[in-house]
Protein backbone atom coordinates (compact mmCIF):
# COMPACT_ATOMS: atom_id res chain seq x y z
CA UNK A 1 0.00 0.00 0.00
CA UNK A 2 1.28 3.62 -0.82
CA UNK A 3 1.26 6.00 1.69
CA UNK A 4 0.79 9.73 0.57
CA UNK A 5 2.67 12.97 2.04
CA UNK A 6 0.18 14.91 4.41
CA UNK A 7 2.15 18.62 3.29
CA UNK A 8 0.51 19.98 6.64
CA UNK A 9 -1.57 18.13 9.40
CA UNK A 10 -5.10 19.60 8.87
CA UNK A 11 -4.76 20.39 4.99
CA UNK A 12 -7.80 19.22 3.11
CA UNK A 13 -5.76 17.81 0.04
CA UNK A 14 -3.53 14.81 0.02
CA UNK A 15 -0.35 15.86 -1.75
CA UNK A 16 1.06 13.25 -4.06
CA UNK A 17 4.19 13.13 -5.71
CA UNK A 18 4.43 12.96 -9.67
CA UNK A 19 6.81 9.72 -8.93
CA UNK A 20 3.46 8.05 -6.74
CA UNK A 21 0.98 9.73 -8.69
CA UNK A 22 2.44 7.51 -12.16
CA UNK A 23 2.60 4.32 -10.17
CA UNK A 24 -1.72 4.29 -10.83
CA UNK A 25 -1.38 4.70 -14.57
CA UNK A 26 -2.47 1.86 -16.65
CA UNK A 27 -0.56 0.58 -19.56
CA UNK A 28 -4.02 -0.63 -21.35
CA UNK A 29 -4.17 3.25 -22.01
CA UNK A 30 -1.21 3.67 -23.48
CA UNK A 31 -2.93 3.25 -27.12
CA UNK A 32 -5.85 6.26 -26.59
CA UNK A 33 -2.92 8.97 -27.85
CA UNK A 34 -0.51 8.44 -30.47
CA UNK A 35 1.88 11.58 -30.88
CA UNK A 36 -0.19 12.86 -34.08
CA UNK A 37 -2.72 13.75 -31.08
CA UNK A 38 -0.03 15.32 -29.07
CA UNK A 39 1.11 18.02 -31.71
CA UNK A 40 -3.12 19.14 -32.08
CA UNK A 41 -4.05 18.86 -28.38
CA UNK A 42 -1.26 21.44 -26.87
CA UNK A 43 -1.65 24.89 -26.85
CA UNK A 44 1.39 27.22 -28.43
CA UNK A 45 4.47 27.34 -25.93
CA UNK A 46 2.96 24.63 -24.55
CA UNK A 47 5.01 21.56 -24.10
CA UNK A 48 2.91 17.92 -23.82
CA UNK A 49 4.69 15.12 -24.23
CA UNK A 50 3.82 11.22 -23.95
CA UNK A 51 5.33 10.90 -20.58
CA UNK A 52 3.16 13.71 -19.37
CA UNK A 53 0.05 11.87 -21.51
CA UNK A 54 1.51 8.79 -19.40
CA UNK A 55 2.11 9.48 -16.13
CA UNK A 56 -0.21 12.90 -15.25
CA UNK A 57 -3.33 12.51 -17.64
CA UNK A 58 -3.78 9.05 -18.06
CA UNK A 59 -4.23 8.31 -13.84
CA UNK A 60 -5.97 11.77 -13.62
CA UNK A 61 -8.75 10.50 -16.57
CA UNK A 62 -9.07 7.29 -14.54
CA UNK A 63 -9.95 8.35 -11.69
CA UNK A 64 -12.27 10.73 -13.71
CA UNK A 65 -13.89 7.97 -14.83
CA UNK A 66 -14.43 6.22 -11.97
CA UNK A 67 -15.76 9.20 -10.23
CA UNK A 68 -18.64 9.97 -13.65
CA UNK A 69 -19.34 5.90 -13.42
CA UNK A 70 -20.00 6.01 -9.04
CA UNK A 71 -22.35 9.39 -10.28
CA UNK A 72 -24.26 7.23 -12.74
CA UNK A 73 -24.93 4.26 -10.32
CA UNK A 74 -26.02 6.90 -7.79
CA UNK A 75 -28.27 8.28 -10.32
CA UNK A 76 -29.96 4.78 -11.23
CA UNK A 77 -30.07 4.94 -7.59
CA UNK A 78 -32.31 7.55 -6.99
CA UNK A 79 -34.46 6.65 -10.18
CA UNK A 80 -35.08 3.68 -8.39
CA UNK A 81 -35.39 4.65 -4.93
CA UNK A 82 -38.70 7.46 -7.01
CA UNK A 83 -39.53 4.89 -9.17
CA UNK A 84 -39.77 6.98 -12.12
CA UNK A 85 -37.06 7.33 -14.85
CA UNK A 86 -35.44 10.56 -13.55
CA UNK A 87 -33.79 12.09 -17.10
CA UNK A 88 -29.93 11.19 -17.07
CA UNK A 89 -27.69 14.94 -16.78
CA UNK A 90 -24.36 15.46 -17.69
CA UNK A 91 -21.36 15.27 -15.08
CA UNK A 92 -19.81 19.01 -15.25
CA UNK A 93 -16.06 19.28 -14.80
CA UNK A 94 -14.75 22.46 -14.17
CA UNK A 95 -10.76 23.96 -14.69
CA UNK A 96 -9.58 27.01 -13.70
CA UNK A 97 -6.27 28.80 -13.40
CA UNK A 98 -4.17 32.13 -14.36
CA UNK A 99 -3.98 33.00 -17.89
CA UNK A 100 -1.25 31.26 -19.67
CA UNK A 101 -0.92 28.70 -17.06
CA UNK A 102 -2.07 26.02 -19.76
CA UNK A 103 -5.54 25.42 -18.95
CA UNK A 104 -6.41 24.51 -22.42
CA UNK A 105 -3.96 21.62 -22.95
CA UNK A 106 -5.28 20.13 -19.76
CA UNK A 107 -9.03 20.64 -20.78
CA UNK A 108 -8.22 19.13 -24.01
CA UNK A 109 -6.37 15.92 -23.09
CA UNK A 110 -8.43 15.13 -20.47
CA UNK A 111 -11.49 15.55 -23.48
CA UNK A 112 -9.84 13.60 -25.59
CA UNK A 113 -8.79 10.80 -22.77
CA UNK A 114 -12.59 10.82 -21.41
CA UNK A 115 -14.20 10.50 -24.72
CA UNK A 116 -12.50 6.77 -24.83
CA UNK A 117 -14.80 5.17 -21.83
CA UNK A 118 -17.66 3.60 -23.30
CA UNK A 119 -19.73 5.21 -20.62
CA UNK A 120 -19.23 8.85 -21.56
CA UNK A 121 -18.42 8.69 -25.05
CA UNK A 122 -19.37 11.96 -25.35
CA UNK A 123 -17.56 14.64 -23.76
CA UNK A 124 -18.08 18.69 -24.73
CA UNK A 125 -15.91 21.30 -23.99
CA UNK A 126 -16.84 24.89 -23.19
CA UNK A 127 -14.45 27.79 -22.47
CA UNK A 128 -15.68 30.68 -20.03
CA UNK A 129 -14.25 33.19 -22.82
CA UNK A 130 -17.20 32.97 -24.84
CA UNK A 131 -19.09 34.44 -22.08
CA UNK A 132 -16.99 37.75 -21.56
CA UNK A 133 -19.60 40.94 -22.31
CA UNK A 134 -18.59 41.92 -26.28
CA UNK A 135 -15.71 44.83 -26.70
CA UNK A 136 -18.92 46.88 -27.52
CA UNK A 137 -20.03 46.68 -23.77
CA UNK A 138 -16.58 46.54 -21.87
CA UNK A 139 -15.93 49.75 -24.14
CA UNK A 140 -18.92 51.54 -22.93
CA UNK A 141 -18.60 50.72 -19.30
CA UNK A 142 -14.85 51.61 -19.63
CA UNK A 143 -13.53 48.11 -18.80
CA UNK A 144 -11.64 47.20 -21.44
CA UNK A 145 -8.64 46.80 -19.43
CA UNK A 146 -10.23 44.85 -16.95
CA UNK A 147 -11.14 41.87 -19.53
CA UNK A 148 -10.74 38.30 -17.33
CA UNK A 149 -11.97 40.51 -14.39
CA UNK A 150 -15.17 39.29 -12.88
CA UNK A 151 -17.44 42.17 -13.69
CA UNK A 152 -16.29 41.48 -17.54
CA UNK A 153 -18.03 38.03 -17.83
CA UNK A 154 -21.90 37.67 -18.32
CA UNK A 155 -21.92 35.35 -15.57
CA UNK A 156 -25.90 35.38 -15.83
CA UNK A 157 -25.38 33.75 -18.86
CA UNK A 158 -23.20 31.44 -18.01
CA UNK A 159 -25.23 30.37 -14.75
CA UNK A 160 -28.05 30.41 -17.47
CA UNK A 161 -25.74 28.09 -19.84
CA UNK A 162 -24.63 25.57 -16.81
CA UNK A 163 -28.67 25.03 -15.31
CA UNK A 164 -29.67 24.31 -19.22
CA UNK A 165 -27.17 21.44 -19.16
CA UNK A 166 -28.09 20.44 -15.57
CA UNK A 167 -31.30 20.11 -16.65
CA UNK A 168 -30.97 17.35 -19.16
CA UNK A 169 -31.20 19.62 -22.45
CA UNK A 170 -30.58 17.72 -25.43
CA UNK A 171 -29.24 20.67 -27.36
CA UNK A 172 -27.38 23.97 -25.84
CA UNK A 173 -25.63 26.55 -27.64
CA UNK A 174 -22.30 27.97 -25.87
CA UNK A 175 -20.84 30.87 -27.19
CA UNK A 176 -17.46 31.48 -28.29
CA UNK A 177 -14.53 34.10 -28.11
CA UNK A 178 -11.93 34.65 -31.09
CA UNK A 179 -8.79 35.31 -29.41
CA UNK A 180 -7.60 36.48 -33.36
CA UNK A 181 -10.74 39.44 -32.96
CA UNK A 182 -10.10 39.60 -29.30
CA UNK A 183 -14.15 39.80 -29.05
CA UNK A 184 -17.00 37.40 -28.66
CA UNK A 185 -18.36 36.09 -31.93
CA UNK A 186 -21.85 35.94 -33.22
CA UNK A 187 -21.68 32.31 -33.99
CA UNK A 188 -22.39 29.91 -31.15
CA UNK A 189 -20.71 26.23 -30.63
CA UNK A 190 -23.76 22.79 -29.79
CA UNK A 191 -23.26 21.01 -27.44
CA UNK A 192 -25.59 17.98 -27.94
CA UNK A 193 -26.17 14.96 -25.51
CA UNK A 194 -23.21 15.01 -23.40
CA UNK A 195 -22.12 12.39 -21.14
CA UNK A 196 -19.66 14.75 -19.70
CA UNK A 197 -19.25 18.71 -20.04
CA UNK A 198 -15.62 20.34 -19.49
CA UNK A 199 -16.05 24.26 -18.26
CA UNK A 200 -12.84 25.80 -18.76
CA UNK A 201 -12.02 29.04 -17.81
CA UNK A 202 -10.14 31.47 -15.36
CA UNK A 203 -13.02 32.22 -13.25
CA UNK A 204 -15.08 28.97 -12.76
CA UNK A 205 -14.57 28.21 -9.14
CA UNK A 206 -14.94 32.38 -8.51
CA UNK A 207 -17.74 33.31 -5.91
CA UNK A 208 -19.51 37.11 -6.55
CA UNK A 209 -21.34 38.36 -4.06
CA UNK A 210 -25.04 39.39 -5.46
CA UNK A 211 -24.97 42.78 -6.77
CA UNK A 212 -28.87 43.05 -7.59
CA UNK A 213 -31.81 41.58 -6.01
CA UNK A 214 -31.97 39.71 -9.67
CA UNK A 215 -28.44 38.48 -9.92
CA UNK A 216 -28.70 34.86 -9.54
CA UNK A 217 -27.97 33.24 -5.95
CA UNK A 218 -26.10 30.35 -6.96
CA UNK A 219 -22.30 30.26 -8.05
CA UNK A 220 -21.19 28.94 -11.00
CA UNK A 221 -19.14 26.04 -9.28
CA UNK A 222 -22.31 24.80 -7.84
CA UNK A 223 -22.70 23.16 -11.06
CA UNK A 224 -19.25 21.05 -10.71
CA UNK A 225 -19.57 17.81 -9.68
CA UNK A 226 -15.58 17.77 -9.79
CA UNK A 227 -13.09 21.13 -10.30
CA UNK A 228 -8.77 21.08 -11.07
CA UNK A 229 -7.30 24.29 -10.64
CA UNK A 230 -3.98 24.51 -12.62
CA UNK A 231 -1.51 25.99 -10.59
CA UNK A 232 2.20 27.41 -10.99
CA UNK A 233 4.29 30.09 -9.36
CA UNK A 234 3.67 33.43 -10.58
CA UNK A 235 7.23 34.22 -11.90
CA UNK A 236 7.11 30.96 -13.86
CA UNK A 237 3.53 31.60 -15.42
CA UNK A 238 4.90 35.57 -15.91
CA UNK A 239 7.60 34.06 -18.21
CA UNK A 240 5.10 31.25 -20.48
CA UNK A 241 2.88 34.38 -20.85
CA UNK A 242 6.01 36.62 -22.25
CA UNK A 243 7.32 34.10 -24.45
CA UNK A 244 4.04 33.13 -25.69
CA UNK A 245 3.30 36.83 -26.75
CA UNK A 246 6.51 36.62 -28.29
CA UNK A 247 5.80 33.39 -30.31
CA UNK A 248 1.98 35.15 -31.32
CA UNK A 249 4.06 38.16 -32.45
CA UNK A 250 5.57 36.02 -34.92
CA UNK A 251 2.78 34.17 -35.88
CA UNK A 252 -0.96 35.46 -35.12
CA UNK A 253 -0.05 38.80 -34.75
CA UNK A 254 1.33 38.57 -38.20
CA UNK A 255 -2.33 38.50 -39.61
CA UNK A 256 -3.60 41.66 -40.41
CA UNK A 257 -7.24 40.77 -39.16
CA UNK A 258 -5.48 40.00 -35.37
CA UNK A 259 -6.56 42.51 -32.71
CA UNK A 260 -2.81 42.66 -32.18
CA UNK A 261 -1.83 43.12 -35.70
CA UNK A 262 -0.28 46.45 -34.02
CA UNK A 263 2.30 44.46 -32.52
CA UNK A 264 3.36 42.76 -35.24
CA UNK A 265 6.13 45.15 -36.53
CA UNK A 266 7.98 45.86 -32.23
CA UNK A 267 11.50 44.98 -32.03
CA UNK A 268 11.81 42.33 -29.61
CA UNK A 269 12.90 44.64 -26.20
CA UNK A 270 9.53 46.06 -27.32
CA UNK A 271 7.69 43.14 -27.71
CA UNK A 272 9.19 41.89 -24.22
CA UNK A 273 8.11 45.71 -23.05
CA UNK A 274 4.32 45.24 -24.07
CA UNK A 275 3.90 41.72 -22.75
CA UNK A 276 5.16 42.96 -19.27
CA UNK A 277 2.87 45.60 -18.41
CA UNK A 278 0.04 43.73 -19.77
CA UNK A 279 0.63 41.53 -17.55
CA UNK A 280 1.79 43.56 -14.81
CA UNK A 281 -1.45 45.85 -15.84
CA UNK A 282 -3.87 42.70 -16.07
CA UNK A 283 -3.31 39.54 -15.57
CA UNK A 284 -0.92 39.47 -12.68
CA UNK A 285 -3.40 41.88 -10.40
CA UNK A 286 -6.09 39.55 -11.77
CA UNK A 287 -4.39 36.29 -10.36
CA UNK A 288 -3.73 38.03 -7.41
CA UNK A 289 -7.12 39.39 -6.40
CA UNK A 290 -9.68 36.63 -7.94
CA UNK A 291 -8.00 33.81 -9.08
CA UNK A 292 -5.80 32.36 -7.14
CA UNK A 293 -7.75 32.75 -4.09
CA UNK A 294 -9.86 30.05 -5.52
CA UNK A 295 -7.40 27.66 -5.43
CA UNK A 296 -8.29 25.82 -2.70
CA UNK A 297 -12.08 25.28 -3.74
CA UNK A 298 -11.14 22.62 -6.45
CA UNK A 299 -11.25 19.60 -6.20
CA UNK A 300 -7.50 18.48 -7.02
CA UNK A 301 -5.13 20.94 -8.00
CA UNK A 302 -2.13 20.08 -10.70
CA UNK A 303 1.12 21.62 -9.74
CA UNK A 304 3.22 22.73 -12.32
CA UNK A 305 7.53 23.80 -12.30
CA UNK A 306 9.01 26.17 -14.16
CA UNK A 307 9.33 23.51 -17.14
CA UNK A 308 5.60 23.28 -17.36
CA UNK A 309 5.08 20.06 -16.35
CA UNK A 310 3.55 18.54 -13.44
CA UNK A 311 5.37 18.18 -10.40
CA UNK A 312 2.79 17.14 -7.92
CA UNK A 313 -0.81 16.71 -7.30
CA UNK A 314 -3.06 17.53 -4.62
CA UNK A 315 -6.37 15.51 -3.94
CA UNK A 316 -8.97 17.02 -1.67
CA UNK A 317 -9.73 14.19 1.14
CA UNK A 318 -13.24 12.74 0.59
N1 LIG B 1 -3.66 36.86 -28.50
C1 LIG B 1 -3.81 35.57 -28.79
N2 LIG B 1 -3.90 35.15 -30.09
C2 LIG B 1 -4.08 33.85 -30.37
N3 LIG B 1 -4.19 32.87 -29.45
C3 LIG B 1 -4.12 33.22 -28.14
C4 LIG B 1 -3.93 34.58 -27.73
N4 LIG B 1 -3.91 34.61 -26.38
C5 LIG B 1 -4.11 33.33 -25.96
N5 LIG B 1 -4.21 32.50 -27.01
C6 LIG B 1 -4.47 31.05 -26.96
O1 LIG B 1 -5.71 30.88 -26.29
C7 LIG B 1 -5.70 29.74 -25.43
C8 LIG B 1 -6.16 30.10 -24.04
O2 LIG B 1 -5.20 30.91 -23.42
P1 LIG B 1 -5.39 31.38 -21.90
O3 LIG B 1 -6.76 31.95 -21.70
O4 LIG B 1 -4.22 32.26 -21.56
O5 LIG B 1 -5.36 30.10 -21.05
P2 LIG B 1 -4.34 28.90 -20.86
O6 LIG B 1 -2.95 29.31 -21.27
O7 LIG B 1 -4.41 28.60 -19.39
O8 LIG B 1 -4.87 27.79 -21.69
C9 LIG B 1 -4.29 29.19 -25.52
O9 LIG B 1 -4.34 28.08 -26.41
C10 LIG B 1 -3.46 30.31 -26.11
O10 LIG B 1 -2.35 29.82 -26.85
C1 LIG C 1 -9.74 36.01 -22.60
C2 LIG C 1 -8.98 35.89 -21.30
C3 LIG C 1 -9.60 36.80 -20.25
C4 LIG C 1 -9.04 34.43 -20.79
O1 LIG C 1 -10.37 34.02 -20.58
P1 LIG C 1 -10.89 32.55 -20.09
O2 LIG C 1 -10.98 31.63 -21.29
O3 LIG C 1 -9.90 31.94 -19.16
O4 LIG C 1 -12.23 32.81 -19.49
C5 LIG C 1 -7.49 36.27 -21.51
O5 LIG C 1 -6.92 35.48 -22.49
C6 LIG C 1 -7.29 37.77 -21.85
O6 LIG C 1 -7.53 38.19 -22.93
N1 LIG C 1 -6.83 38.56 -20.86
C7 LIG C 1 -6.74 40.01 -21.00
C8 LIG C 1 -5.33 40.52 -21.07
C9 LIG C 1 -4.53 39.89 -22.20
O7 LIG C 1 -4.73 40.29 -23.38
O8 LIG C 1 -3.72 39.02 -21.92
Amino acid sequence: MTSFTQSEPYSPYITISREEWAKTSDDAMLHLLDTKDLDQLHAMNEPLTEEEVTQIYIPLSRLLNLYVTSSQRLHATTSSFLRSRVHKVPYIIGIAGSVAVGKSTTARVLQKLLSAWPNHTRVALVTTDGFLFPNRILEQQHIMNRKGFPESYDIKKLIRFLADVKSGKQKIAAPLYSHLEYDVLSEHQWIEQPDIVIVEGINVLQVRPRQEKRDPSVFVSDFFDFSIYVHAQEKDIRNWYIARFESLRRTAFQNPDSFFHRYAYLSDEETIAMATQIWDDINKPNLEQNIQPTRYRAGLILDKGSDHFIKSVHLRKT
